[in-house]
């Protein structure tokens, strides 16, 4: 694990609020495989240009990091790229913000193609703008003459058109990527199946809701998807067949969680991961209920779809981790627990109604027979 400092400028937030950013920042570090050894924010009216926090601030967060022998320091504001320089400068560790953090996490958990295409275009997006104004630093302060800081500028805007290339072959491979997933989504609509996809506040239980409903009918758990204490775990959108009752089935997807402030390059280079959502039937938002912030968070994901324009969508509340909650403040939505299993049935039983699926969940006549018998068969067979 690297030792980190977590430092912040509060400008607007109440104590209580601040508390809540600096904890949530400090869930994204160890999601990133980073230790918080010290805290440190500074509360002012506005920001410096030049360091974001003040000069003596500057000093006192280098003392700090000495002591705690951090190896970076992680800003949970977003900083400029004469921002970025001029801290790591002076404090002569790595410094980071808050959008670097979660691209770095972003980077760890890329798994398919599309999802690493995704965040290279999401890196250079981040980069683009930083590039200019940091280079541009580093070349006055190199030559300092007239000449010299416009020969800089030439190779900025270089590097800068290539940063812009790169990122547009990058949308290129990505919309290809799309095509092909619109034929298999195109042929998923011809099975005739609804689709609904799993949104929520990352950690909310989006992938265990996933895994509870494939095991819930099916004797054998089968095609698992991970589910960990942590956030963003899930990166790569996954669709599973589920069978909900009789004949009713549907297909399911599990989709990347939001936190507060995504930033919008991130959220721009996973268009086509958050295509899912855009094609469902029925939206199911997942809640963990014994979040003492859950209404926060539901209003960032109210945010977030608002962002994805997808607010006209149909959308089911769901209140996970029910076995963790004494109090159940909410009438409309569902109460369930995927660890225990409660409120599962009635779920399923909201799913069929609301995606029109009654008829085809009584089981026909034979089918309980049927399941009886190849059972049966499974036990002989073992
Ligand atoms: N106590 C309790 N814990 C749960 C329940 N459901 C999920 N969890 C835990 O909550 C944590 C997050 O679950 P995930 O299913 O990975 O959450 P997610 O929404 O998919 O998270 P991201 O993929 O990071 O967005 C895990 O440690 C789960 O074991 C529940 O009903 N009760
Ligand atoms: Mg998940």
């Amino acid at each position: 694990m690297k030792s980190i400092v977590l430092a912040g400028l509060r400008i607007q937030e109440n104590e209580a609020e601040w508390e809540q950013k600096l904890s949530e920042a400090a869930m994204l570090c160890k999601a990133c495989g980073m230790e918080v050894k010290a805290r440190v924010s500074q509360k002012g009216q506005k920001t410096h240009p030049r360091t974001l926090i003040g000069s003596g601030k500057v000093a006192e967060l280098k003392q700090i990091s000495v002591a705690e022998q951090a190896e970076g320091v992680v800003f949970i504001n977003e900083l400029s790229g004469i921002q970025l320089r001029n801290l790591s400068q002076e404090l002569a560790l790595s410094v980071i913000d808050r959008s670097a953090l979660i691209l770095e996490i972003f980077e760890q958990r890329a798994r398919t193609r599309q999802a690493r295409l995704q965040v290279e275009a999401a890196r250079l997006a981040y980069q683009l703008p930083r590039l200019v104004l940091g280079q541009i630093h580093a070349d006055q302060q190199q030559g300092g003459g007239v000449r010299n800081r416009g020969a800089g500028e030439t190779r900025l805007e270089r590097s800068r058109r290539t940063i812009e290339k790169q990122i547009r072959d990058l949308h290129a491979q990505l919309k290809q990527l799309q095509l092909q997933q619109s034929v298999q989504s195109r042929k998923r609509r011809r099975s005739g199946l609804k689709q609904v996809c799993l949104i929520g506040y990352s950690n909310a239980g989006k992938s265990s809701l996933m895994n509870a409903l494939l095991t819930f009918r099916s004797i054998s758990p089968t095609k698992q998807v991970d589910a960990a204490d942590q956030l963003f775990a899930t990166l790569d959108s996954a669709t599973r067949r589920i069978k909900l009752a009789g004949r009713a089935e549907i297909l399911l997807s599990d989709t990347v969680g939001f936190v507060r402030d995504l930033p919008d390059f991130l959220l721009d280079a996973f268009e086509s991961t958050l295509q899912e959502i855009q094609e469902a039937d029925l939206l199911l938002e997942v809640i963990d209920a014994s979040d003492p912030q859950w209404e926060f968070q539901h209003e960032v994901v109210m945010q977030t779809l608002r962002r994805l324009q997808v607010l006209q969508l149909d959308r089911l509340l769901v209140f996970n981790k029910a076995d963790r909650v004494e109090q159940w403040p909410r009438k409309d939505g569902i109460l369930i627990s995927c660890q225990t299993g409660q409120g599962l049935e009635e779920l399923i039983q909201e799913l069929l109604l609301r995606l029109d699926l009654t008829s085809l969940a009584k089981p026909e006549i034979g089918d309980e027979f049927l399941s009886e018998l190849s059972y049966n068969e499974d036990e002989r067979g073992e």
